[in-house]
C-alpha cells in the first residue's frame, strides 16, 4: 500500500485537508490568513494527509506546492489539471505522494497511461470520478474519489453528497483499497455520515477553510462518529 494511502487509511480522522485559495466562484478562502497560517492550523488538528490546489481555476499555482510541502510532513495530493508524464514528474518534484487525475477530462485510454506512470514514479494515482462510466476497471493500486460537484462546470453548481453513496458500491467493485468522497462536505456530521457508510477517507476543502478552527471540525466529527 502507498505511503499515502497507508496514512488516510490508518488516520483517526481520515479527512484530507485541502489548501485552496479561492473556490470555483473565485471567492476568497484565505480570508486574510497567509498560506502558513492555513498549513499550521492543518498540523495542528493532526490532518493525516494534505490536498493542494496547484489549479489556476482556483488561484493556485506551482510554487504553492513547494510551499506546502516545506511546511508540513505528511503525505500531499496535487490537485491539478494533470495529462502528461512532464506534469507527474514536476508533481514528484515538488514535493507530491498522490495526484489527481480526472476522468472526465482525460479521454479514454489515457487515464489507465498517466495512472501507470504515476505509479512508476512512486506516485499514487488520485482518480476523480462523477459517474460510474467513468470509473477504471482495475483500481487496486489506486484511490479513487467520487467528485460530489461537476469540475465540468468548474464546481460552481451546488455538490450532491449522495452521488457518492448511490456509487460507492461500484467503487468498491474496482478493488480501490480507498474509496474517497470529494467535494462539498459541509459539517462533521455530513462527514460521519459519509464515513459509517463505508468511505474510507473525505477530501475537504471549504468546509474546513470557513470553519472556526480544523481542530474543532475534527473534535466534531470524531464526536458525531462516536454517537452513530
Ligand atoms: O472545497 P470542497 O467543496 O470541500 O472541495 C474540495 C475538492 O474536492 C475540490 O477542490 C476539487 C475537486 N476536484 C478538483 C479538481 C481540481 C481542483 C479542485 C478540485
Amino acid at each position: 500500500m502507498s505511503a499515502f494511502v497507508e496514512a488516510i487509511t490508518g488516520a483517526r480522522v481520515p479527512v484530507i485537508a485541502e489548501v485552496k485559495l479561492r473556490d470555483g466562484d473565485g471567492t476568497d478562502l484565505l480570508r486574510g490568513r497567509s498560506v502558513a497560517d492555513v498549513v499550521a492550523a492543518y498540523r495542528e488538528a493532526g490532518a493525516a494527509c494534505v490536498s493542494v490546489v496547484t489549479g489556476k481555476w482556483f488561484g493556485g499555482n506551482a510554487e504553492l506546492l513547494r510551499e506546502v510541502a516545506s511546511r508540513i510532513d505528511v503525505p500531499l495530493l496535487r490537485k491539478d489539471f494533470i495529462t502528461s508524464a512532464s506534469q507527474l514528474r514536476m508533481s514528484r518534484q515538488l514535493g507530491a505522494s498522490a495526484v489527481l487525475l480526472t476522468a472526465a477530462l482525460l479521454p479514454a485510454g489515457v487515464l489507465p497511461k498517466l495512472a501507470d506512470q504515476a505509479l512508476e514514479l512512486g506516485l499514487t494515482p488520485f482518480i476523480e470520478v462523477t459517474n460510474a462510466g467513468e470509473l477504471p476497471a482495475d483500481a487496486r493500486e489506486c484511490v479513487i474519489a467520487v467528485n460530489n460537484k461537476d469540475i465540468k462546470h468548474r464546481e460552481r453548481l451546488p455538490a450532491d453528497v449522495e452521488r457518492s453513496t448511490g456509487l460507492l458500491a461500484d467503487v468498491l467493485a474496482t478493488g480501490t483499497p480507498c474509496p474517497v468522497s470529494a467535494s462539498g462536505i459541509d459539517t462533521p456530521e455530513a462527514g460521519a455520515r459519509l464515513i459509517d457508510a463505508g468511505f474510507s477517507a473525505l477530501l475537504i476543502g471549504t468546509g474546513l477553510l470557513q470553519a472556526g478552527s480544523p481542530r474543532e471540525w475534527f473534535a466534531q466529527f470524531e464526536q458525531a462518529r462516536t454517537n452513530a
